[in-house]
């Protein structure tokens, strides 16, 4: 809709026009009907260690909680997957208003947020940044977050952002469990992709979870009281940090569920 083609021109993305060449670029519109139901798809699995989460910060497009991924600690295997991912960080992407903010969609619905956790191959990559430049390097779990109820999980995230308002502050963030934002249905969809920002590469395996997680508009509008500037900058609010949906192109996107 129209509020997209302006957001591609939207100073974030100017380098938008710039990735050329691009055959497998994320985010996408998932059109339900067009999903193929694969019944060898396993069911995902998560092991996710609170321990390993170490702190959050403010990159200056999101709000970021690193995990230490030195061993395998925080892992997920099955689904797609032809072996275990280690846990990197996870981030979200939201709008200014509950009317827009996620990056994929469904069947053109768009939902006010929509969570990331990045994982990489320790098998073929032996770094993160390595697993970047791999061709299914990396596997991003996505859910999508809709207005609803408060989420008490998300809520210790929520109180640590007035700490992280400016782009590279940090705090440390002890113990957090990241499945505690995962949706109790096992459903998802499945497709090849790309990084959603800078460097945009496609070495991405999606994961996008069928089932979004209720937060509160409370929790919605702490996100949006961050900042994309600095201190001492003139103020920026960090809001409308999505990109535009992508072309499908010659991309099949797979379902865990009939
Ligand atoms: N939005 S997204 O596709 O999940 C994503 C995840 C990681 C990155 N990049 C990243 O973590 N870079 C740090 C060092 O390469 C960019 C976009
Ligand atoms: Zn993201």
């Amino acid at each position: 809709s129209s509020y997209r083609l302006r957001d591609a021109l939207h100073p974030l993305w100017q380098s938008e026009l710039s990735v050329s060449g691009g055959t497998r670029q994320s985010p996408i519109n998932i059109q339900w009907r067009d999903s193929v139901y694969d019944p060898h798809l396993k069911p995902l699995k998560i092991h996710y260690d609170p321990t390993t989460c170490l702190y959050i910060w403010n990159n200056g497009y999101s709000f970021q909680v690193e995990f230490d991924d030195s061993a395998d600690k925080s892992v997920i295997m099955g689904g797609p997957l032809e072996n275990h991912y280690r846990l990197k960080q996870f981030h979200f992407h939201w709008g200014a208003i509950n009317e827009w903010g996620s990056e994929h969609m469904v069947d053109s619905k768009v939902y006010p947020a929509e969570l990331h956790l990045v994982h990489w191959n320790p098998v073929t990559s032996t770094s993160f940044e390595d697993a970047v430049m791999e061709n299914n390097g990396l596997v991003v779990i996505g859910v999508f977050l809709k207005l609803g109820a408060h989420h008490a999980g998300l809520q210790k995230l929520v109180d640590a952002l007035p700490a992280v308002r400016h782009k590279d502050a940090i705090v440390e963030f002890d113990v957090f469990d990241p499945s505690c934002l995962m949706p109790s249905c096992p459903d998802y969809w499945t497709y090849d992709g790309s990084l959603t920002t800078p460097p945009l590469t496609e070495s991405v395996t999606w994961i996008i979870k069928k089932t979004p997680i209720e937060v509160d508009q409370n929790q919605l509008e702490e996100f949006r009281m961050l900042l994309f500037t600095s201190a001492g900058e003139e103020e920026k609010r960090m809001v409308d940090n999505f990109r535009p949906l992508q072309p499908l192109m010659n991309r099949t996107v797979r379902s865990s569920f009939r």
